[in-house]
């Protein structure tokens, strides 16, 4: 999948993921009418709505970008038929050649992580059947408990050629609580990188490996560091426009030949409608709003990368 991922950042010459991390207070007034009159005001309703949204989204915009990041807790938030719009939005943007970044932050011990990751990136086994469950293409887990919550994601990578971004340096104020800390006068996010890296080696694609890693837009200084020490991991990089990333800011979180980032906008683009500079489309036509937001999102990191 990493092979794919590439292949759709070259043909598309757009190194971002549009976020799917659909609220409902983003959803325009008319589909939510729509939806809630189909289903009442119900978690039901408010699934649908969401659905309509991100569909809307997706088709104003799929042919300009290589990737989705749907985040798991904005479907959760409406539980079961949440969980099901979720699912649905998955297999729509792969129906659209797109590959899909679940954002679902798991790991846990062992057990827990090989669950988790035949859920997001494998088949179950029941009786004589194997199912996908939401299959999406690339899952984010979370480091924290080590190497085996980490080595069931990878087992499943390996068998269903799939990928994971590893959270290293997370792109919120309070980050640096934890993974800025020294240990043996090293970061730990350095430190985590360093281990990214290595479980990385064995899991080459044709010119960058499945394991990737989560290294936030706010913190660029640390991206340059972390570049060099993981030269072969893709890093996905949160936290451009609603958290303050600009396209200058990113220049070296990508490698010499352009490639080796992905830059994620959720907010920014999927709510664009509600920003001044894209208010002239109105609610009626928040895709299009979206669109204008993606195309101006390229033209930033494109032209700053060309002037490197
Ligand atoms: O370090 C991280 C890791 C993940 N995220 C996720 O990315 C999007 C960002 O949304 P915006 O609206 O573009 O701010 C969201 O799903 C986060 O959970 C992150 O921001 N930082």
């Amino acid at each position: 999948m990493i092979n794919k991922l590439v292949e759709n950042i070259k043909k598309t010459g757009a190194p971002i993921v549009v976020g799917l991390d659909p609220m409902l207070n983003y959803v325009p007034e008319h589909v939510q009418k729509k939806a809630f009159a189909e289903y009442g005001e119900t978690l039901e309703g408010a699934a649908e709505a969401i659905w309509q949204f991100n569909k809307e989204i997706v088709d104003k915009t799929y042919d300009l970008i290589p990737a989705v990041k749907p985040q798991i807790a904005m479907y959760e938030q409406f539980g079961v038929p949440g969980l099901v719009a979720f699912k649905k939005t998955v297999d729509y943007c792969k129906s659209k050649g797109l590959v899909v970044i679940g954002d679902v932050k798991r790991g846990d011990i062992g057990s827990t992580s090989a669950a988790y990751a035949v859920g997001h990136l494998g088949h179950v086994q029941v009786g004589k059947n194997r199912y996908a469950g939401f299959d999406e293409d690339f899952a984010t887990v979370n480091p924290y408990l080590g190497s085996d919550g980490i080595n069931p994601f990878i087992d499943v990578c390996k068998e269903e050629k799939k990928g994971l971004f590893i959270l290293v340096k997370t792109s919120n104020p309070s980050s640096g609580e934890f993974q800025d800390r020294l240990i043996d006068g090293r970061p730990l996010y350095e430190l985590v990188g360093e281990k990214v890296a290595a479980w990385g080696e064995e899991c080459m694609g044709d010119e960058y490996s499945y394991i990737g890693a989560v290294v936030g837009a706010t913190y660029p200084e640390m991206g340059k560091v972390l570049r060099k020490i993981m030269p072969k991991a893709y890093i996905l990089v949160p936290g451009y426009g609603a958290q303050g990333g600009k396209g200058k800011d990113l220049v070296h979180f990508f490698n010499e030949d352009g490639l080796g980032a992905i830059v994620n906008s959720s907010r920014g683009i999927i709510a664009a409608y509600k920003q001044e500079q894209y208010a002239k489309f109105g609610a009626e036509n928040f895709g299009d709003a979206s669109r204008a937001a993606v195309e101006a999102m390229i033209a930033d990191i494109g032209g700053a990368l060309n002037n490197r």
